[in-house]
């Protein structure tokens, strides 16, 4: 069952995957109840979905055996009658398809619904069923620790921890996942995967796009709620946790969640000095004008929202003493790009050419999004001539080779929630713990007004975002052309 059923992310993601799930063989008996407010017909929602398919995927095929097993309810989220309608769908369905009893709750609503619909759930009696029952539930997971725990509270009267499927849609991302295989499958890395070899690691996530229509909820999220506190963290934690004894479940969730309790905890004054803020000014994207975001709809014309946040976070454990993890992600930035850079420590004096510089640090670069591989930066001798060292690259694109099955994010968390693997999901506990890190920055900065705006439309971001590496002697390495020859 899709609660909210008519919105953006159903259209966008959800019926796009589902097919694609479909079209590979994965679904064999399932049926999908689209669950929303407005009234429709079966007939109009198994258009809509096809409409959306369609648009997302490019599919000229014949829908009608797929849309077949879609299903329409209207339901009030606060009108217990209309469950009562839902449960009796439901278990028809459930005959109809000999499902066994199997239900998947996908709540794709607003989060203010989400405790008020599990408890429905559970006291209309949809929660009652023969096989399994699993919840997931879309971002934002609470406004800070405080809310967090409240929801958590509401939808555990419901549901058990194991069956409760929060969604970060980066743990499905490919590369994502490629994170653990790179560091653990490779015994080139893993004994280099420390402080006494990384000099720093930087994570970037921009997007050229600015809010579009969720002026809103952005006005009460800003960056660091909306990025920080789910996808960044979550790819620090994988970067940064000790190999799991095993690749179960609760493993790898433990060894995360081992990560997020090192974090050193970031404070008061302390805030600005290892965070930076910013808020998009107007600018000039692709040769077009956009508006700053104070003039996007929906926005307060003096918001203090951030749209972008660069921060130094530090991990106080024995592996990662003294190395920076930096992070930046913002909106409306000069490109759509997420990147990991692994920098590792320069070699104690360069005998080749220009002995006096420095040689390029070795890299490993992740390329998470748009284009998905690993690039290696190496020193090689030139050829021919004398013993002069160049930049060098091995690269591997994901893309190039399994560009044709590479699947979306969504498609494999759904899946993954199908077979009951929760280990791309996020445990109570690490969301617990990054909230807290989060709140601690938020309020500070809720606090006091930011120097707003601070950076141009198209740009990487304000200037402080630079200085936060240049105090320490590094600077960003760019995400879209990283040939940087600092020899120069
Ligand atoms: N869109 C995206 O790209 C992303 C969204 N998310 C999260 O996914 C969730 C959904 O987002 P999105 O699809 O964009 O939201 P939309 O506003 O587009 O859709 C909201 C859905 O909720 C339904 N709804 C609203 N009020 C009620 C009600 N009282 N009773 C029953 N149904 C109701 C609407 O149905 P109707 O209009 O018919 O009432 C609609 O189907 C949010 O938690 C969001 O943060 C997370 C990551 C990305
Ligand atoms: O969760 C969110 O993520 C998107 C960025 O996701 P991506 O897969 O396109 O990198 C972001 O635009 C949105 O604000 C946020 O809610």
């Amino acid at each position: 069952m899709i609660f909210g059923a008519t919105g953006d992310l159903a259209k966008r993601k959800l019926f796009p995957s589902i097919f694609r799930l479909y079209e590979r063989g994965k679904l064999d008996k399932f049926a999908v109840i689209g669950v929303a407010r407005r009234p429709l017909s079966n007939e109009e929602f198994q258009q809509n979905v096809v409409d959306s398919v369609k648009s997302a995927l490019g599919d000229d095929k014949n829908l009608d055996e797929f849309v077949s097993h879609f299903y329409y309810q209207s339901l009030d989220v606060d009108d217990s009658g209309s469950y009562t309608d839902l449960k009796k769908l439901a278990d028809q369905i459930d005959d109809h398809y000999d499902l066994e009893g199997n239900r998947i709750f996908y709540l794709a609503m607003a989060p203010q619904f989400f405790g008020p619909i599990a408890l429905h759930l559970k006291s209309d009696g949809l929660t009652d069923v023969k096989g399994y029952k699993r919840l997931v539930i879309e971002k934002p997971f609470g406004h800070d620790l405080e809310s967090a725990k409240e929801l958590n509270k509401q939808i555990r009267t419901a549901f058990a921890e194991e069956e409760i499927y929060r969604i970060d849609h980066y743990l499905g991302k490919e590369m994502v996942r490629n994170i653990e295989v790179i560091r653990f499958a490779n015994a080139i890395f893993e004994p280099l995967w420390n402080n006494r070899y990384i000099s720093n690691i930087q994570i970037t996530s921009s997007e050229v796009l600015g809010v579009e229509e969720r002026g809103r909820y952005y006005e009460s999220s800003g960056a660091l709620r909306d990025m920080v506190q789910n996808h960044m963290l979550q790819m620090v934690a994988l970067l940064a946790m000790e190999p799991p004894i095993s690749l179960t479940t609760d493993e790898i969730r433990s060894e995360k969640v081992r990560v997020f309790r090192a974090l050193r905890q970031i404070e008061g004054d302390e805030v600005n000095e290892y965070f930076v803020r910013g808020q998009y000014g107007e600018g000039t994207i692709d040769d077009k004008q956009v508006p700053k975001y104070r003039d996007e709809p929906m926005v307060d014309k003096e918001s203090n929202t951030e749209t972008f946040v660069a921060g130094k976070i530090m991990i106080d454990n024995f592996r990662w003493a003294g190395v920076p993890f930096y992070i930046r992600t913002g909106k409306r930035m000069k490109a759509k790009s997420t990147k990991i850079v692994v920098q590792f420590k320069d070699i104690p004096m360069n005998l080749y050419y220009q002995t006096e510089k420095m040689l390029n640090p070795n890299l490993l670069v992740i390329h998470i999004q748009p284009e998905e591989g690993i690039t290696l930066y190496l020193n090689a001798k030139k050829a021919g001539g004398k013993l002069d060292a160049q930049n060098v690259k091995l690269s591997f694109a994901n893309t190039g080779v399994h560009a044709m099955n590479t699947p979306e994010g969504y498609e494999k968390l759904i899946y993954d929630c199908m077979r009951g693997d929760a280990t791309n999901f996020t445990h109570w506990d690490e969301v617990a713990y990054s909230w807290a890190f989060v709140d601690k920055i938020s309020a500070v900065w809720e606090k006091t007004k930011g120097d707003f705006p601070n950076y141009q439309a198209g740009s990487m971001g304000p200037d402080a975002a630079d200085k936060l590496l240049e105090k320490d002697g590094f600077f960003w390495w760019p995400v879209t052309d990283l040939d940087v020859d600092i020899c120069k």
